[in-house]
C-alpha cells in the first residue's frame, strides 16, 4: 500500500507525519509529492524517510494528488496487485497514525472508498458554509449524505481511483470524487480517525481559504451537473429516435 501525502510549505509539520505514515501497517512506500513549496518541505520529508517528488510551481492539491497516484503506478509491479492508495494531508503529525482503519474495508472490498471522520478540532472557526454545499451537492447528486464530505483523508483502490480522474481542481477534489465515485457504482464508507490537522482559524487567512474552497466546490460540483444534464439530454434524444 502507498501513502501519498501532497504537500505545500508542510516542513514544520511533515516528518511527524511521515514517520507516522510508514508505521501504517501494509505500507510500502509513503511519498510525498512537494507542491512547489517554498520552504524546506522536500528535503525534511526526505530526511524522514519519504520518496519525494516535486512540482517546480505550485499546482493545487488535486494535482499533488494526481501526480502521487501517477508515481505509485510507476512503482507498482507486474506480479503484484496495484497499491492501494492512501491520501493522507501533509499536517497531521504523529496522529496520521491513526488512519490506520481506513485501509481495511477496501483491502477487504466491502468499499472502494474510505473516507476518514475527524473528531472537533480545536481552534476550528468554520460555519459549514463549504460543508454544507458540499454535502447538499453530493447528497442531491447522489443519496449518500456525507458527515464530513471535504476529508482528505481517503483510502481507495487503483481502480476506483482510475475512475475519479481527471479530479477537480484544487479543492473541489474530494466533493468531485465522491460524486464520480458513487454515480459510477463505487461504494464509499465513511469511518472515524482520530486525527489531528491544523484547522483553518477565523483570521483572514482563514476565510481566505474558504473562499478558494466554495469556489473549487462550486465549480467542481457545477460541471458534474452540466455532465449530467447532458447524459440525460442523450438519453432522452435516444429515447425519442426509438420511439
Ligand atoms: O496548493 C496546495 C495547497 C495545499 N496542499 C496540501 O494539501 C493538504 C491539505 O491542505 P490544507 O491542510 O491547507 O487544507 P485543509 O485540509 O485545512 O482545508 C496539505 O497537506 C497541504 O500541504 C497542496 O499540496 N497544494
Ligand atoms: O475551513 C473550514 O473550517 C471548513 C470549511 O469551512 P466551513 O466550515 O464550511 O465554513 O473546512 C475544514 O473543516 C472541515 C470539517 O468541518 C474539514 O472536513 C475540511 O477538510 C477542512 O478544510
Amino acid at each position: 500500500m502507498a501513502v501519498v501525502i501532497p504537500a505545500k510549505d508542510e516542513s514544520r509539520r511533515i516528518a511527524p507525519t511521515v514517520r507516522a505514515a510508514r508505521a501504517i501497517p501494509n505500507v510500502d512506500l509513503v511519498l510525498v509529492v512537494d507542491d512547489g513549496s517554498e520552504d524546506a518541505t522536500q528535503h525534511v520529508a526526505r530526511e524522514a524517510g519519504a520518496v519525494v517528488v516535486r512540482h517546480s510551481h505550485n499546482r493545487g492539491k488535486a494535482s499533488a494528488m494526481e501526480t502521487g497516484a501517477a508515481v505509485v503506478a510507476m512503482r507498482d509491479t507486474a506480479d503484484r496487485p496495484a497499491r492501494l492508495l492512501l491520501f493522507i494531508d501533509g499536517d497531521l503529525g504523529e496522529s496520521a497514525v491513526n488512519a490506520t482503519p481506513l485501509v481495511q474495508p477496501v483491502l477487504e472490498g466491502t468499499a472502494d472508498v474510505s473516507i476518514a471522520v475527524l473528531p472537533p478540532q480545536p481552534g476550528a472557526g468554520g460555519r459549514g458554509i463549504v460543508v454544507g454545499l458540499a454535502r447538499r451537492s453530493i447528497q442531491a447528486m447522489t443519496g449518500w449524505t456525507p458527515t464530513q464530505p471535504l476529508s482528505g483523508m481517503r483510502c481507495l483502490t487503483r481502480e476506483a481511483f482510475e475512475a475519479a480522474t481527471p479530479l477537480a481542481r484544487g479543492w473541489g477534489v474530494e466533493t468531485g470524487m465522491t460524486i464520480d465515485l458513487l454515480t459510477k457504482g463505487f461504494v464509499a464508507v465513511e469511518v472515524p480517525c482520530d486525527l489531528r490537522h491544523r484547522p483553518s482559524g477565523t483570521d483572514f487567512r482563514g476565510q481566505m481559504h474558504r473562499a478558494a474552497q466554495y469556489r473549487d466546490v462550486f465549480m467542481a460540483v457545477n460541471a458534474r451537473r452540466m455532465r449530467g444534464v447532458a447524459r440525460g439530454a442523450g438519453r432522452a434524444l435516444t429515447v425519442r429516435k426509438k420511439g
